[in-house]
């Protein structure tokens, strides 16, 4: 007997399984260029075939992310963007009619700061079913883990190709799915991944009946179709950041802004059927 969820992204996941269809989870940072562009942006992506989606939330000091990323998190916070209207904007999305998953994904200090009491509590309100949080230091993901599941949101664990023994550590007591990481170093688009990343993806599924996505480098349809064979999700962020930078100028002249949101939908659309 399956325990009924209410937890979006897991509804997703189970239709998807069912479909034998693998999730595209696109990455954007919220704010870039503008929160109202973002919430354009957002119904863009879902247009474009997107599943379940990364909110980023900008960040002054986000060690893990390449350049794209870094100039994505600056743009966004020349614009005051911080964690609450990233959260503000899960909601907007939802109420303007996404009914896509929305994954938080923030460094853990902006969550500190805001104070774990008032996070958690805030979290469900505005229609988060996920949390990654890619700097947790393994001694509190207990703590975070706990106060997640009583909420009802998944706290997705990264593991990378180096967690070998840690990885049925990390993978005990997840939910939503588990992120392997494809390349060691940071975000940015790659021709290449860790040389045996489909044995590290292996090793993952054996680790966990949860669903398995990769991430880290993916920027084409054919490196998304070649992860789709023995992935449940694909994510994908800087090529889709850096496509988000390049359309700005359209985006920002009224009489272009609609040509910037269909390049951006069509470059996703690609992504998903090559
Ligand atoms: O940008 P890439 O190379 O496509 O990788 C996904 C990534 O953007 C997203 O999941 C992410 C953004 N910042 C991170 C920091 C750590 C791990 C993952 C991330």
């Amino acid at each position: 007997m399956t325990t009924e969820t209410t937890n979006r992204m897991d509804l997703v996941f189970r239709k998807l399984k069912a479909e034998e269809q693998t999730a595209l989870i696109p990455f954007l940072t919220v704010g870039d260029p503008d929160l109202e562009t973002t919430l354009a942006i957002i119904a863009e992506l879902e247009a474009a075939g997107a599943d379940i989606l990364e909110l980023g939330v900008p960040y002054s000091d986000p060690l893990a992310d390449g350049p794209v990323i870094q100039r994505a998190s600056a743009r966004a916070l020349r614009g005051e963007v911080h964690l609450r209207t990233c959260m503000e904007t899960a909601l907007k999305a939802r109420q303007a009619g996404s009914s896509l998953p929305f994954i938080l994904f923030s460094y853990y200090n902006p969550i500190l700061q805001m104070g774990l009491d008032t996070f958690f509590a805030e979290l469900n309100a505005h229609e988060i079913s996920g949390l990654i949080i890619p700097d947790l230091p393994v001694e509190e993901s207990e703590e975070m883990r706990r106060r997640s599941s009583e909420v009802g949101v998944n706290l997705i664990p990264l593991v990378a190709p180096t967690s070998s023994e840690r990885i049925a550590k990390i993978v005990s007591g997840a939910s939503g799915f588990i992120y392997c990481v494809s390349s060691l170093g940071v975000t940015g688009e790659r021709s290449s991944f860790h040389a045996d990343v489909e044995a590290f993806i292996d090793s993952v599924r054996q680790a966990t009946d949860l669903p398995v996505a990769v991430g880290f480098g993916i920027s084409t349809g054919e490196q998304v179709a070649r992860f789709a064979q023995i992935c449940d999700g694909v994510v994908v962020g800087s090529a889709i950041v850096r496509k988000i930078e390049e359309v700005i100028p359209l985006l920002d002249n009224p009489a272009t802004r609609n040509e910037g949101l269909l390049q951006i939908r069509e470059f996703v659309a690609q992504l998903k059927r090559p």
